[in-house]
């Protein structure tokens, strides 16, 4: 595939040195809906969009980087970045990047004079960090450094690790804020490397590392990123952290304990400026953070990484329910065997989880009222279990029932078996490069007067995450295809080219009587 330079030659699209110019018309429909009529009324909104050419020098920091994700991502980048190949059974492996979207996906630009399809690299379409670029670091609750931790993890071939290690021996996390309370007790041997003191004192202490982090290693930017285990959901209390201002009231307060480590982190993130993705379910982002980031126009997204068995759900009930076959049972299983399984082998911190795994047919079923009465939805279960022999290798079997017509049923059962956590790490490297591909971007419109960032809650991002957290009233999309499709064509949009519609009309209008 090309690595050629993409540019748009259109009068809707200027390049200068620091920025892409684009004006772009979107197209949408307002809906009046009487007792006998559905009146629809196209609307067109003048949109300008201002992309920062400039691509600087840009950290990750984790939080949880001692874990199955954390060393997988970082063992990853390391070899792709230094080239390192290895040796299996199957004969010599070369590091990549498949399974990021943003990485390894392509868009269709157009045709060429043969009218024959041209794709791009969907990463070509705007400037972005490179990946092998990032600077990575974070934080633990348990002190074992990288290369260790790496092989405790059980994720990658030997002859790569082998290879790997000595790149990775000294990164050591920092120590982290733990809280017993908010992630299974079987995770008390791992917590040897804790940050004291009250909740206000290991939330400065957060601060100061992300200063650090970004002084020493030069940074222009850095982006944090939730990969610590699942915690309990915490209790949204009034007057606690119901509002940004009691928020860090109640940080300030040594009485309060309803504020998870996954909180504090986001709200040390926000007060430096660094965009904060929760790769969990638990609600990190309580009413006081959403306010706080809005407030600091820094921005979010989350909950919890999509990458196996949820988004296979994502696609399969899509296609179910748009072929017009009426999905009524769900039962999604899985086991696995890592430190992740382990911990969600608790009850509270597997309710997270169950919660971000079951809500994911809910738009789709939503949008069809010939196949669903209001409220009716399938029946959906999720099971979890920990069986530590397998180790990250997750086996997941779901079973989808459908009615079909004229009174038959239909049953798919689907057998999906990978390491977890190599399915994750691409998932975090493209929420992290276009979470700082975001933060480059700014609109605006025939009324507003300013160019201004994208809403803070990034809902853009939805597509790698099974619980999107979106701004308030606007809508949840958990569609795979959908999210895809909004990412795309919002970048397609950027460089003044239209929503990728797949009319292929130029294909369908063709003049056959025309010799
Ligand atoms: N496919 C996937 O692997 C996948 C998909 C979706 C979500 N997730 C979520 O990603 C998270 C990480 O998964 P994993 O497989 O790497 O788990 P893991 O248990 O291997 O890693 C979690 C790490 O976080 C550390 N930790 C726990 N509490 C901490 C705290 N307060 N501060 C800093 N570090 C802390 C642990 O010591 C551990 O090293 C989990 O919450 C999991 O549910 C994983
Ligand atoms: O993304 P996905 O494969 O549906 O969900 C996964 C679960 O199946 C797995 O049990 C859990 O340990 C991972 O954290 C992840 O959430």
């Amino acid at each position: 595939m090309t690595n050629k330079s993409v540019k748009v030659d259109s009068p809707n699209v200027t390049y200068t040195e620091d920025y892409i110019l684009s004006n772009y018309t979107y197209n949408n429909s307002v809906v009046e809906e009487t007792e006998k009529e559905i009146l629809i009324k196209p609307v067109k909104t003048k949109y300008s969009f201002k992309t920062d050419r400039r691509v600087v020098k840009t950290g990750m920091m984790l939080v949880g980087w001692g874990g199955s994700n954390g060393t997988t991502i970082t063992a990853g980048i390391i070899a792709n970045k230094m080239g390192i190949n290895w040796r299996t059974n199957r004969g010599i492996n070369e590091p990549n990047y498949f399974g990021s979207m943003f990485q390894c996906s392509t868009v269709r630009v157009g045709v060429n004079k043969e009218g024959q399809d041209v794709y791009v690299p969907f990463k070509s379409v705007l400037p972005s960090v490179n990946p092998n670029d990032l600077v990575i670091g974070g934080w633990d609750i348990n002190k074992m450094n990288l290369a260790d931790a790496m092989e405790r993890a059980q994720v990658l071939d030997y002859d790569l690790t082998k290879q790997l290690k000595p790149y990775m021996k000294d990164m050591t996390p920092l120590p982290s804020i733990y809280a017993p309370d908010f992630i299974a007790s079987n995770q008390s041997d791992r917590a040897n490397h804790v940050i004291q003191g009250s909740k206000a004192e290991q939330l400065e202490k957060i601060r100061q590392d992300i200063k650090n982090f970004k002084e020493e290693n030069k940074l222009d930017k850095v982006i944090i990123l939730w990969t610590a285990n699942t915690e309990r959901f915490s209790a949204v209390v009034e007057n606690v952290n119901d509002t940004a201002e009691n928020l860090l009231s109640s940080i300030e307060d040594p009485e309060i304990d309803e504020i998870s480590p996954s909180t504090l982190f986001a709200v040390a993130s926000i007060l430096e400026g660094c965009t904060y993705i929760n790769g969990s379910p638990q609600n990190s982002f309580v009413p006081g953070v959403i306010e706080l980031a809005e407030q600091n126009n820094v921005m979010l997204a989350g909950d919890d990484f999509k990458t196996g068995q949820t988004k296979f759900k994502s696609v399969m009930v899509d296609f179910l329910i748009s072929a017009g076959i009426k999905p009524v049972s769900i039962v999604s299983y899985n086991h696995l065997g890592n430190n992740d399984g382990k911990n969600l082998s608790s009850s509270r911190q597997f309710k997270s989880k169950e919660i971000s795994k079951s809500n994911v047919v809910d738009d789709m079923v939503n949008s069809n009222r010939i196949l669903y009465e209001k409220g009716e939805k399938p029946d959906h279960v999720v099971v979890i279990k920990y069986v530590p022999y397998v180790g990250d290798s997750k086996r997941a079997l779901d079973e989808y029932t459908s009615e079909i017509f004229m009174g038959g049923i239909n049953t798919i059962v689907v057998h999906n078996t990978c390491e977890d956590s190599l399915l994750a790490a691409p998932i975090m490297i493209d929420l992290v490069i276009l979470a700082e591909l975001c933060e480059r971007i700014q609109w605006k419109t025939e009324e507003t007067e300013e160019f201004q960032n994208f809403h803070p809650i990034l809902s853009i991002l939805s597509y790698m995450l099974k619980a999107p957290v979106v701004p308030k009233n606007t809508p949840v999309i958990n569609s795979l295809f959908k999210q895809k499709s909004c990412i795309e064509n919002i970048f397609r949009a950027c460089i003044g080219l239209e929503p990728e519609n797949n009319m292929l009309l130029e294909h369908k209008t063709i003049n056959t009587l025309k010799k």
